[in-house]
């Protein structure tokens, strides 16, 4: 085949209804924003890239897009290449700081991502094969889920009830793992942690246990925890949770935390670039690590992370932010082309409540997502959704993710610490 030639690239930023789900940093404002990519290669081929919204973020992604004509939509190197050059050594970092530290490095990655899932889409479309095929060939069929909790307000202030309700204590956690696998039949589950005293978190996961004696459970605070608190809640939960996510902040922390737990530690905020793996391996501060393709450089650069992992006997799942069906679909093909992909996804998928901008939102069943079959990513721009979430991102007022920012709007006592016990 000759070459297949990016002619021409859009970029729209769109935002989507994000209920108050409460965190380590504050808790999540009404709008999530994302941005959505359209890559016109050669043929009237097209391809689809999902990303961060943050305006930051966007001004940098928009500039790598006019380095992009002409790319051979097959020479994903050339892809990186071009966009360092566009965007220059910058660090972009994100307000909230859930994924951990930015960097230089991390920002690069951050811009490639959305057009490497978006030319490996024009290559499967090219090639009519699914970008699981241009991963290395399926794995499974299925790739498996996680219901991912949060605690939460019923609200945002002075707005209607969202479908899922109040959950600020144990019961109404188990309510909500209860609805949740009701609906999706997720057969693991992920407390998201932080937002509490760790006593009443240990609570809501003895909860868990006793409601869901079967499921595998995890908790992750996003680093909120001293290393002496983490190895507490690490000794109570003993035999509880399949792994402990990032208790505590930075890769001698989490070692200092790691010697004495019994269960791995996971991460997705100290290990988040390749240039962090040699140290982690070195001090044994994590067991898992979750990749996220948003922000190690794309689909390949994730399979390249799991054989690392691989290679030193690390667990490998996969992180979720707010995100809608392009990002889903692309982790699908990714989970099915990585063979030790060794625990169920992380997913904000319930939480979008529905919207979506594809025409056809991937579905779950028994907790796992059936890897499309068809060409490229499998999911098509439902373009009408597109321009009202545009219309949405434009009239909403929020320009970049601020969980901190929008907690004080509303208690204006409320500090950001970290640790915060
Ligand atoms: O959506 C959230 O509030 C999460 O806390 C998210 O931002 C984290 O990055 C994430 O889910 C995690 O696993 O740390
Ligand atoms: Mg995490």
């Amino acid at each position: 085949m000759s070459r297949l030639d990016v002619r021409h690239i859009v970029v729209t930023p769109i935002a989507f209804p994000d209920p108050p789900l409460l965190n380590a940093a504050g808790v999540h404002e009404p709008w999530a924003l994302r941005t959505i990519v359209e890559v016109y290669a050669d043929g009237g081929l097209v391809g689809l890239g999902e990303t961060y919204g943050d305006a930051a973020h966007l001004v940098l992604v928009e500039k790598a897009a006019g380095a992009l004509i002409g790319l051979d939509a097959f020479n994903l190197n050339d892809l990186r290449s071009r966009v360092a050059a566009a965007i220059g050594v910058v660090d972009a970092p994100d307000r909230h700081g859930l994924t951990g530290a930015s960097s230089a490095e991390k920002t690069l990655a951050r811009v490639v991502s959305p057009f490497e899932v978006a030319c490996l889409d024009v290559q499967g479309h090219a090639t009519e094969r699914p970008v699981a095929d241009l991963l290395g060939g399926r794995i499974r069929d299925r790739v498996p889920f996680s219901a991912y909790l949060f605690y939460k307000w019923a609200a945002h202030p002075g707005a209607e009830p969202d479908e899922w309700g109040e959950a600020l204590d144990a019961e109404g956690i188990v309510r909500q793992a209860r609805g949740m696998i009701d609906r999706y039949g997720f057969g693991s589950i992920k407390l998201k942690g932080g937002v509490f005293h760790p006593d009443e978190e240990i609570a809501a996961i003895e909860a868990l246990r006793e409601a869901f004696p079967e499921h595998p459970l995890r908790l992750d605070p996003n680093c909120a925890w001293t290393p002496a608190t983490s190895r507490r809640v690490a000794e109570r939960t003993t035999g509880l949770l399949e792994y402990l996510e990032d208790p505590t902040e930075g890769l001698a922390g989490m070692a200092e935390v790691a010697r004495s737990a019994s269960m791995p530690l996971a991460t997705n905020m100290c290990v988040i670039g390749f240039g962090d793996i040699a140290e982690s391996v070195r001090r044994g501060s994590v067991g898992v690590v979750l990749s996220d393709h948003h922000y190690w450089g794309g689909l390949r650069a994730s399979a390249e992370l799991a054989a690392i992992c691989r290679t030193f006997g690390i667990g490998v799942s996969m992180h979720s932010n707010s995100h809608l069906g392009i990002s889903l679909a692309a982790m699908v093909h990714l989970g099915a082309a990585v063979p030790n992909l060794s625990y169920a996804a992380d997913t904000h998928t319930p939480w979008q409540c529905g919207a979506d901008v594809v025409a056809e939102t991937l579905t779950f069943v028994d907790g796992s997502v059936a890897v499309p079959t068809g060409p490229g990513l499998g999911v098509a721009l439902d373009r009408d959704a597109l321009a009202r979430m545009h219309a949405d991102y434009l009239r909403c007022g929020v320009t970049e993710r601020n969980d901190t920012g929008y907690m004080r709007s509303i208690d204006p006592a409320y500090e950001r610490k970290r640790p915060r016990w």
